[in-house]
């Protein structure tokens, strides 16, 4: 049976005197590829806080599995534009997750690992090129090798691909999608197109006012997810 990473048990969630959602339930699984897929303003994002330990359960638990410190969560955020003037370069950029106050430079083990994930993600070729510069695709893509850079087992997608173009999307999912397969990353991928999601997750959770609904991805149906964008 495949172990689990991480366990939602009545998990709840109030901002003061907002409830943002109660007795949610999730196991998830090591390996899995899980969409979390919802209306605006449901709790996705206060969600991917919880697991990233900013914000504390205020009613139920959340656990990851066998403990803490066996899970390390990479996290991707949504697509920002950079300043076309921003002048690290691409390579420069992935290793910052390595930098220490008063020890900036890298090590040799770790410019190895910079440079394994750069060829890794495909941007070892662009390395030298200012990330400013970059394409959009390139940057969320510069994201993806920092948040890989420390190897993750539970990687966060918080719609890192919003707002992307058709192939630059494609192109990060099939990066993301590989990983998952070849090293059994753990991915959660917070997006509002379900399109996407059917076509890159094994499963979803699908958040909605007041309550949810998980399942394999080929249960996600159009009338499930209502007046979000299915085409
Ligand atoms: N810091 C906060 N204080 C009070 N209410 C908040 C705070 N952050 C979010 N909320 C509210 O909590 C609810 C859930 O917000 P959240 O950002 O988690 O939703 P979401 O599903 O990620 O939405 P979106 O798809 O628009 O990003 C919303 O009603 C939001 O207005």
């Amino acid at each position: 049976m495949t172990e689990s990473i991480l366990k939602l048990n009545q998990l709840a969630f109030a901002y003061s005197d907002k409830q943002v959602f109660t007795n949610l339930n999730y196991d998830l699984k090591k390996g899995d590829f899980l969409s979390i897929v919802g209306e605006n303003g449901v709790g996705k994002t206060t969600l991917m806080r919880l697991i990233l330990q900013e914000l504390k359960p205020t009613g139920g638990t959340l656990s990851f599995l066998p403990n803490r410190q066996a899970v390390k969560v990479g996290y991707v955020p949504q697509f920002r534009n950079i300043d076309s003037e921003y002048p690290l370069s691409i390579q420069d950029f992935v290793g910052l997750n390595f930098a220490r106050v008063g020890l900036p430079w890298l090590n040799r083990a770790e410019r190895k690992r910079v440079s394994d994930i750069l060829a890794e993600t495909k941007l070892i070729q662009m390395r030298h090129r200012p990330l400013g510069q970059a394409s959009g695709g390139e940057k969320q893509k510069a994201y993806l090798a920092q948040a890989l850079l420390d190897q993750p087992n539970l990687l966060i997608l918080d719609e890192s691909t919003a707002s992307l173009d058709p192939i630059a999307k494609t192109e990060l999912l099939d990066l993301v999608k590989q990983i998952n397969q070849e090293q059994q990353l753990t991915v959660i991928f917070v997006t509002h197109d379900i399109p996407l999601a059917r076509r890159y997750a094994d499963d979803y959770l699908f958040l909605s006012a007041g309550h949810y609904e998980a399942g394999p991805i080929a249960a996600l149906t159009n009338e499930k997810v209502g007046d979000m964008d299915h085409a």
